[in-house]
């Protein structure tokens, strides 16, 4: 199968310095990728690269991102907007801040998928209602009309999945989406996720520091230190049988941590 996505020796740098070095990486559709790596490491700066969103500061200046045999790197910007929601789809950390405090849930859903595509406010309450059953928000009608602050973190999150997949994209980047959530939620949205591949075939880039969470989701992971990447492989490989000293001493830690999570989901 041809790759969906594919990262080929990138460098990114912002403001002329090198941030992120050499970075190569693959994805198939379906496939989950994790990308862990220490505060700084350059995590959130790969998926903005693919995103095409690094700002003015901010250049690939090697290397080239492949989706689908086009060219990230050098697509027009016109494009680049057209594919993101369709093509690619993005939950952030905190999906509550990326909405708009003053529009309901229903009208901002609306809008963004109206960018894309001529569609009715009836169609896409029928169309976010069938996601939100699927992820756990039975009352829609009521979510589609609140506004983001009468939900709670974990509905917000959820808000922010299925308007991510309701343009059924091919790819989704998810930074960090359930750090803001307390533990259960977090299982809720990992499961989530994990059905949205699997009714889907949705390919994944997620980055986490929870390696519980990388272990539950990921097929490959990429382990990243100062931009630099330390080890890439399977994950069961790489977090059983770690190479690399820096990634040894960074399970050693997470480990020890997760363990302690999972006491406390069970
Ligand atoms: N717009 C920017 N201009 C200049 N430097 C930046 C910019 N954005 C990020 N950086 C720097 O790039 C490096 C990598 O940042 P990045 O946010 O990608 O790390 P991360 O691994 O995602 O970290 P965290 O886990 O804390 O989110 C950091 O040193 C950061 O200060």
């Amino acid at each position: 199968m041809d790759s969906l996505l594919r990262v080929e020796h990138v460098t990114i740098s912002y403001n002329g310095k090198p941030t992120v070095e050499d970075v190569s990486f693959e994805l198939k559709q379906g496939e989950i990728l994790g990308i862990v790596g220490e505060s700084g490491s350059g995590k959130s700066t790969i998926i903005k690269a693919i995103m095409g969103i690094l700002g003015e500061e901010g250049l690939v200046t090697r290397g080239d991102i492949w989706y689908k045999g086009e060219n990230l790197t050098d697509m027009s910007e016109k494009k680049l907007r057209k594919f993101l929601g369709t093509e690619i789809g993005m939950v952030f950390q905190d999906c509550k801040t990326a909405l708009c405090p003053v529009r309901t849930i229903g009208a901002q859903i609306h809008e963004a998928v109206s960018e894309h595509e001529k569609v009715s406010k009836k169609e896409i309450r029928e169309r976010a209602g069938e996601i939100m059953k699927k992820i756990g928000l039975d009352d829609s009608d009521r979510v589609l009309d609140s506004y983001p602050f009468e939900l709670s973190g974990g509905m917000n999150q959820r808000v922010g999945i299925c308007t991510a997949m309701i343009m059924h994209p091919n790819l989704l980047l998810a930074d960090e989406p359930t750090s803001a959530l307390d533990v259960t939620v977090q299982k809720q949205v990992v499961e989530e996720l994990l059905l949205m591949r699997k009714e889907y075939n949705t390919a994944m880039i997620l980055v986490t520091h929870n390696i519980g969470v990388v272990r539950m989701m990921t097929d490959r992971i990429l382990v990243l230190q100062n931009g630099q990447v330390r080890e890439y492989g399977e994950t069961e490989a790489v977090l059983d049988h770690p190479k690399d000293p820096y990634t040894k001493k960074l399970m050693g830690s997470v480990l020890h941590l997760n363990r302690a999570e999972n006491q406390e989901v069970q």
